[in-house]
């Protein structure tokens, strides 16, 4: 990409767009566009298309999705397999019609086997069965990583894919019944520590591990693989490393400061046991993570009490 090149950032409001964004200023593109959901949506092809053929842009970075945690994708599967196939067919599909350069699809590595081994690595796609509790996702998501690898075989274009782990960071979503793990339990323990609660509710049994990116370190990946990447297969974003639920929970109490207990809720899913990705093919193109969850963990908290109240965007 030139540093004035157009590059169109699809869901540049949410954790992973904006983090994107800022990264593309940090590094001097000029020329960055961008729309709400209200003024673009993305599921409606009429709208993708007339805005394709007016903008032009010559690099997408597919972050639009319909994005939630382990109880939305279980309660609304309808919802996240039709938004996500309806999203990501559009835009795949109007940068095709439109002549984009390159486009990079962010899935997530519930597409591989619940069972999968671990660390898990690319080739482990599509040999095993999926986790039920997000399995209409991984499907859309699955799809979207397929589409992007026939557009490349049958049409030329130049379309890849990156499969990043959990991510956390600013602009997450912090509603209690749709976030992710992380943004849920500060938020939790923030709300209890200043309310006295002597108790904090942690979903399912605490044992399920899972790993955390944070979304700069995503996002800096994101543009140096669409700067150095061209395989048509997809390649993991991780860091290499993660830890049961029930630390997660304890580190994110120590860095609130809460003093009371944490209590499990068994009628709550796990969900994957573990997902652990396999980051040799990324680390053999050169980038690795710099933040560490501990330092994350601090930055997000801090974000979070300049930032968000009653779970809501607040600017202060
Ligand atoms: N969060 C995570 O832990 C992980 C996320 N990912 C992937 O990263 C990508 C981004 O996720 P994340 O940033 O967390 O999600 P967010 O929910 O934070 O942001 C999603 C963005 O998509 C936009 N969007 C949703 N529906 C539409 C629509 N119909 N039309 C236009 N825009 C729409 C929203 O725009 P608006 O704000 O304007 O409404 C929103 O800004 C997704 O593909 C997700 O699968 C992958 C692995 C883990
Ligand atoms: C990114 C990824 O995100 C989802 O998969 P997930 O990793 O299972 O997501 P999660 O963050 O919601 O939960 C992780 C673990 O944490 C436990 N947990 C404890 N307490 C809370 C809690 O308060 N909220 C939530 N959400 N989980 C909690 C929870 O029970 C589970 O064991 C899918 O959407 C999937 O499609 C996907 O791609």
């Amino acid at each position: 990409m030139d540093l004035d090149s157009k590059i169109y950032v699809a869901g540049h409001r949410g954790l992973v767009g904006s983090a994107i964004v800022r990264k593309l200023k940090e590094k001097g593109y000029t020329n960055i566009i961008y729309r709400t959901s209200k003024e673009l949506d993305l599921t409606d092809r009429t709208q993708v298309d007339q805005f394709f053929a007016e903008e032009k842009p010559e690099y997408v970075f597919m972050a639009a999705a319909k994005v939630g945690g382990i109880v939305a994708n279980n309660e609304y599967p309808a919802d996240f397999i039709r938004d996500n196939i309806m999203i990501q067919t559009n835009v795949i599909d109007a940068s095709y019609q439109n002549n984009v350069k390159k486009l990079l699809f962010l899935g997530s590595t519930c597409i591989y086997p619940k069972y999968a081994p671990q660390p898990m690595n690319e080739d482990s796609l599509l040999t095993g069965e999926l986790e039920p509790t997000n399995e209409p996702y991984a499907i859309a998501k699955i799809a979207g990583i397929k589409m992007c690898e026939a557009y490349n075989r049958q049409y030329g274009t130049n379309y890849i894919s990156v499969m990043p782990t959990n991510l956390y960071g600013p602009n997450d979503n912090f509603d209690l019944e749709t976030s992710h793990v992380l943004p849920a339990l500060i938020r939790k323990f923030h709300e209890a520590k200043i309310n006295s609660k002597h108790t904090v509710e942690v979903w399912g049994t605490g044992n399920p591990k899972r790993e955390f990116l944070h979304s700069y370190d995503l996002a800096d990946a994101t543009v140096y693989l669409m700067n150095h990447y061209e395989e048509n297969q997809f390649v993991n974003i991780g860091v290499g490393k993660d830890l049961p639920i029930k630390e997660l929970a304890e580190k994110i109490k120590s860095v609130v400061g809460y003093e009371g207990e944490i209590v499990f809720n068994t009628d709550k899913p796990d969900g994957t046991p573990r997902k652990l990705v396999d980051v040799t093919k990324l680390s053999n193109t050169g980038w690795e993570a710099s933040i560490s969850l501990d330092e994350g963990l601090k930055s997000t908290y801090d974000w979070f009490l300049n930032n968000i109240e009653n779970g809501t965007r607040v600017t202060k």
